[in-house]
């Protein structure tokens, strides 16, 4: 990291801001090698990570609409403050449908974090109409970061401004581009508990070695450990998914069936996406009037072989 002074890349030097198709601002952040990560304050959604060689890391559909106020069908969307269709609002929350704010100062989060990355804050507050709606008073900030090794992390941060306690869910759900949904493996989920969408959330539990897809599957696994890895053979290419704060994870692939029937997602693309969602879903959140809850998702892409990725989980702390 030594040539890189802090001077030269902090987290402004490594910004642009630019439009998207309706005029919405997004933010690109790039590093010194060349990887970037896009977010829109559509959603605070991220719509792009890259990595040093310009290769596509997060799935996005040919079919997707960027239609405010429809979220886009891929990146990264935050969900909250609801989780699927359990609850009086919209599937997911309306998070991911709302248009943030940047905030141009914004406040170190830790005295620990580097400035040695390019990063956003975005925020997201009630307004008064939607209080009528979820009558409780938060503010929602999501800082997204990119490393100089390419790593992205989203840390977001509930507030309880004022009044009553309130309860929330909260998920990264996170479009990972696979070149084939047959080639991939998922790590770290192995005889966990799960609650399987797919047959009104029935409880079971994990039998096999590690997860591998003929099938869709809709699930979310119950107290999982901070790192799971996500192995696609054909691309050499491992995704860890490191987490703080969120207790569970999420795995969905619609299959065939399913991408038949959603508008902005296309027949064959189930095959090279997977969506590994890091969440707070089995057991509510719930902030007293001050509070602060942190949820953290890190993302890496590292580059795979038989052998080399042992060495790599291994170095992340996996094994
Ligand atoms: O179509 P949406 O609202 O973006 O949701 C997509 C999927 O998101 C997943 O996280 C859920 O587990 C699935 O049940 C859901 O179908």
């Amino acid at each position: 990291m030594g040539h890189y002074a802090a001077a030269v890349w902090d987290h402004k030097a490594g910004i642009e801001i630019t439009k998207d198709w309706n005029g919405i601002d997004q933010v690109l952040l790039r590093n010194p090698r060349g990887a970037s990560a896009k977010v829109s304050l559509h959603g605070g959604q991220v719509v792009s990570w890259r990595n040093d060689k310009g290769e596509e890391l997060l799935f996005t559909s040919n079919k997707a609409t960027f239609k405010h106020p429809k979220s886009m069908r891929g990146g990264i969307q935050i969900c909250y403050p609801q989780f699927g269709d359990c609850g009086i609002l919209d599937q997911h929350g309306f998070a991911r449908n709302k248009i943030w704010v940047m905030d141009e100062n914004p406040p170190p989060l830790n005295s620990k974090e580097s400035l040695e990355k390019s990063f956003v804050d975005l925020l997201l507050k009630p307004s008064e109409e939607e209080l009528k709606h979820w009558p409780h008073s938060y503010e929602l900030r999501l800082r997204v970061s990119l490393t100089i090794d390419g790593e992205l992390t989203l840390t977001s941060r509930v507030r309880n401004i004022n009044g009553k306690p309130f309860c929330f869910l909260f998920a990264y759900h996170t479009y990972l581009s696979v070149s084939d949904i047959s080639e991939v493996r998922v790590e770290g989920l192995e005889t966990l508990d799960y609650l399987d969408n797919l047959s009104k959330r029935e409880l079971l539990t994990e039998q096999c070695d590690a997860l591998t897809f003929e099938s869709e599957m809709d699930r979310t696994y119950l107290g999982s450990p901070k790192v799971v890895a996500v192995l696609d053979h054909e691309r050499k290419r491992t995704y860890v998914i490191e987490k703080d704060g969120l207790p569970d994870t999420v795995v969905w692939n619609p299959w065939e069936k399913k991408a038949k029937s959603m508008v902005d997602f296309g027949d064959e693309e189930y095959r090279s996406m997977l969506c590994v969602d890091g969440a707070a879903i089995e057991r509510p959140i719930t902030l007293k009037p001050g509070e602060e809850w942190t949820g953290r998702l890190m993302l890496t892409a590292v580059r795979s072989s038989f052998c080399f990725d042992q060495l790599e989980l291994q170095s992340k702390g996996f094994f």
